[in-house]
């Protein structure tokens, strides 16, 4: 790292609760080698106080477009993190029976949750509905049909907006982008027109609006701009048909520079929505994940060995694919934070690996590292989203704890799940037949 970028780190860390204390990588002044002598590494640690930053930031920044924000539980849906967030008046984009259990027990207002997702269950759509869900995104005919059904059988009116598939690339990462023509999500927006008039019919549909959610880790905004305005001018055809639009939920994807680069401009994402679809007059929605909580959040490791492979030197450390997924999958770099700080650094290049039985458990490779040793700790930065929540336990390895730093103290807010937590849930059933079997026989 030339001195340069180690300044531009340093300013990047301290803005966001995380700087160098005589030598120290703290976070909101806690040191995290202190932290990390009390809980056993690999393990995640967040800062509460970045995620009240960057939520206070960008509420204040669209307040004058009138939008809220639900956040996007499936970046970290730590129940500890949603309270964080409802605590600041959030309100949630699930996507999962699972996730909406989630956002309850944080205690966030059903009134305040969104149901997004290609795949609801007729169990998920008839809970949601059940605690009064805010508004269910609707992702294709067929589940426009179940979503009637249910709402029929429990004598209800299902709230509901057409996610819309706009046929706009977000210049992202082809594996996050969610909003092409092909891409499994939405309804394709030429055949919104036909559906809504046929929803508006259905007394069981309480039909509110439209959704729009182009991609993930976006860092150009133009592509948000090009979505918004084919999503007013559907807006005004829907008017024009007579038919009620009230609602418009515009999506998350906000990206984050892993690099602490400069990252989208926040004032000009609330510019955008203010050009384009403001004056419609409608209710708007945000759902941000990776934005609000990306940052907040580093994972802590610990080399176990150093070897030479070929040319390279590799640290195998006790953090894997299985915990931090984001590498394997999309080829991301984390930033890898020192724990202490060196005057040797920007010496040393090393390949970091985690344990896994996969060629792919590769973190990445680092030309700028102070030299490491077996037990040097370390930090990936920037993966306080869709770490955590994107855990496995593959290899048998444990689910690894999350641990929140608030003004000076810490806890533990998810313990680390073993192997003695899973083993009792493989212990067989008694051999059923189809015609003997019951619920209780086979306990699921
Ligand atoms: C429907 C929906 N809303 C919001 C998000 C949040 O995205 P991000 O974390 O990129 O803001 C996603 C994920 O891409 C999503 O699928
Ligand atoms: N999980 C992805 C983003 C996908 C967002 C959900 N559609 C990531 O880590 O970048």
């Amino acid at each position: 790292m030339t001195n340069q970028n180690a300044q531009e780190q340093t300013t990047q860390l301290q803005h966001d609760s995380f700087a160098y204390l005589n030598g120290e990588l703290c976070i909101e002044g806690l040191s995290v080698d202190e932290i990390a002598d009390k809980v056993p590494t690999p393990f995640y640690c967040y800062s509460a106080s970045t995620i009240r930053n960057a939520y206070t930031l960008l509420s204040d920044r669209l307040r004058p477009t009138g939008a809220s924000i639900c956040f996007a539980v499936k970046a970290n849906s730590n129940i500890s993190v949603l309270r964080l967030l409802s605590e600041l008046e959030s309100g949630m984009d699930i996507v999962s029976g699972g996730e909406l259990e989630r956002a309850l027990a944080a205690g966030v207002p059903p009134s305040k949750i969104v149901f997004s997702g290609v795949g609801k269950t007729r169990a998920e759509i008839t809970r949601a509905l059940g605690v009064g869900i805010h508004q269910i995104n609707v992702e294709s005919r067929a589940e426009l049909d179940v979503i009637r059904d249910v709402a029929r059988i429990m004598n209800c009116r299902a709230p509901i907006v057409f996610r819309v598939n706009p046929d706009v690339d977000a210049q992202t990462h082809a594996k996050i982008s969610t909003g092409k023509k092909g891409d499994k999500f939405g309804i394709a927006i030429e055949e919104i027109r036909e559906l809504y008039a046929k929803a508006a019919e259905s007394p069981e549909l309480d039909l509110q609006g439209l959704a729009v959610h182009i991609g993930s880790q976006l860092l150009n905004l133009s592509p948000y701009r090009t979505a918004y305005v084919r999503l007013a001018s559907l807006v005004k055809k829907l008017r024009s048909d007579g038919l009620p639009v009230r609602r418009l939920d515009l999506g998350g994807g906000l990206g984050i520079r892993y690099d602490f680069g400069v990252g989208p401009n926040v004032s000009e994402y609330a510019g955008i929505i203010q050009d384009t679809v403001t004056s419609l007059g409608c209710e708007l929605t945000v759902e941000p994940g990776r934005w609000l909580v990306g940052p907040a959040g580093m994972l802590v490791t610990e080399v176990l060995y150093l070897k030479e492979t070929g040319d390279t030197v590799t640290a195998i450390v006790d953090a894997a694919m299985n915990d931090l997924m984001r590498p394997s999958l999309y080829g991301a770099i984390h930033p890898v934070l020192p724990l202490q700080s060196s005057d040797d650094r920007a010496q040393c290049a090393y390949q970091i690996v985690g344990p896994v039985c996969e060629t792919s458990d590769v973190f990445g490779s680092y030309g700028d590292l102070p030299p490491l040793h077996s037990g040097t700790r370390v930090a990936f930065g920037c993966a306080g989203a869709y770490g955590a929540s994107m855990a496995s336990s593959y290899n048998s390895r444990d689910l690894i704890a999350e641990v929140l730093v608030d003004g000076g103290r810490f806890r533990v807010i998810r313990r680390r799940q073993t192997i003695d937590d899973l083993l009792p849930l493989e212990k067989p059933t008694p051999w059923s037949t189809i015609n003997s079997c019951t619920d209780a026989a086979i306990a699921l």
